[in-house]
C-alpha cells in the first residue's frame, strides 16, 4: 500500500505540490496522470526517497522509504530507465543490485527470463534498446520480489507486443495482492489497466477513485482527463 498525505514540494517561489493526498491500495493498478510538469515525477520522487518534501507525508508498506532496511524488497521502482551503468551487462548490473539488497542472486536469473532478457543476458547496456533498456528496469524492480511497484512511464518505448506484456505483467502483480503505482500520458494504456485512478493538474490532486467513478459522464478516459485537467487551468 501506498499513502502520500498533504504533500507539499516548492521550487523557489512555486509550489510544485500542493497539498497532494492520495492513496494507492494492494490488489489495484493505480494510474497516476497528469499533464507535463504537473507533478508526477516530483511526487514519485519523495515516495522514493530521492527528494524531500517541505510538508506532509509519503508511505511505503506503512512507514517512509527511507527507514526501509532493504527497500527493493518492499518497493520496486523504475524511473527515468534502467538506471544501469552502459558498460556492465544486464546481469552484472542486477547481480551487483542484488548483492547490494540483500537478495539472493539466484533471483537474477529468475527475472531476466521473466521479463523476457535470458537472451540478452551477456549485452552491454549501453547496446540496448530504448524497449530492451525498459526491461531491464523492470528486472530490477522485480529483483526483490516487491509487494509495491511504483513505475514512471514503463511503457515508453515499448512496442505493442510489449505494451500488452507489462499491461498483463501489472495485472497479474495486482491481482496477486501487490500494489502498483504506475504514471502514464498513455491513456488508452491506463485505460487499459487500471482500476483507480489519480489525476494531478498544476501540483493539485483534481480526481481520485475508481476509473468507471472518475470517467462517469464522459465518453472516454480521455475526455474526463482533459475535462478534469482544464478546469484546473480556468480555476487558477
Ligand atoms: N529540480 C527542479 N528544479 C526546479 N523545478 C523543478 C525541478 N524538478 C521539477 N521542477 C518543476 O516542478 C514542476 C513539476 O515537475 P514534475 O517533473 O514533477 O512534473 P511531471 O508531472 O512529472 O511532468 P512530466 O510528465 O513532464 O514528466 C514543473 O514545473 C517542473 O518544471
Amino acid at each position: 500500500m501506498i499513502q502520500i498525505d498533504d504533500l507539499t514540494k516548492r521550487r523557489g517561489p512555486r509550489t510544485v505540490l500542493d497539498r497532494v493526498s492520495f492513496t494507492a491500495e494492494p490488489g489495484q493498478v493505480t494510474a497516476f496522470l497528469g499533464p507535463n510538469g504537473a507533478g508526477k515525477s516530483s511526487t514519485l520522487r519523495i515516495l522514493l526517497g530521492l527528494d524531500r518534501p517541505d510538508g506532509g507525508t509519503a508511505r511505503v508498506a506503512g512507514v517512509p522509504y527511507r527507514r526501509l532496511r532493504y527497500p527493493l524488497r518492499t518497493v520496486g521502482s523504475m524511473l527515468d530507465g534502467p538506471g544501469a551503468h552502459r558498460s556492465r551487462t544486464a546481469r552484472d548490473h542486477l547481480r551487483w543490485v542484488a548483492r547490494t539488497h540483500g537478495i539472493p542472486v539466484r533471483r537474477v536469473d529468475e527475472v531476466l527470463a521473466q521479463v523476457g532478457l535470458a537472451e540478452a543476458a551477456r549485452v552491454r547496456v549501453g547496446r540496448l534498446s530504448l524497449g530492451t533498456g525498459q526491461r531491464l528496469g523492470l528486472a530490477a524492480a522485480l529483483l526483490g520480489e516487491p509487494e509495491v511497484l511504483v513505475l514512471d512511464e514503463p511503457v515508453n518505448g515499448l512496442d505493442p507486443d510489449g505494451i500488452r506484456w507489462i499491461r498483463d505483467l501489472l495485472r497479474a502483480h495486482a491481482d496477486a495482492g501487490g500494489t502498483v503505482l504506475l504514471s502514464s500520458h498513455l491513456m488508452g494504456e491506463v485505460a487499459g489497466v487500471a482500476d483507480d485512478l489519480v489525476v494531478i493538474a498544476d501540483g493539485r490532486i483534481v480526481a481520485a477513485g475508481p476509473l468507471d467513478r472518475v470517467t462517469a459522464g464522459y465518453r472516454s478516459l480521455e475526455d474526463a482527463f482533459f475535462a478534469l485537467t482544464a478546469s484546473r487551468e480556468v480555476a487558477r
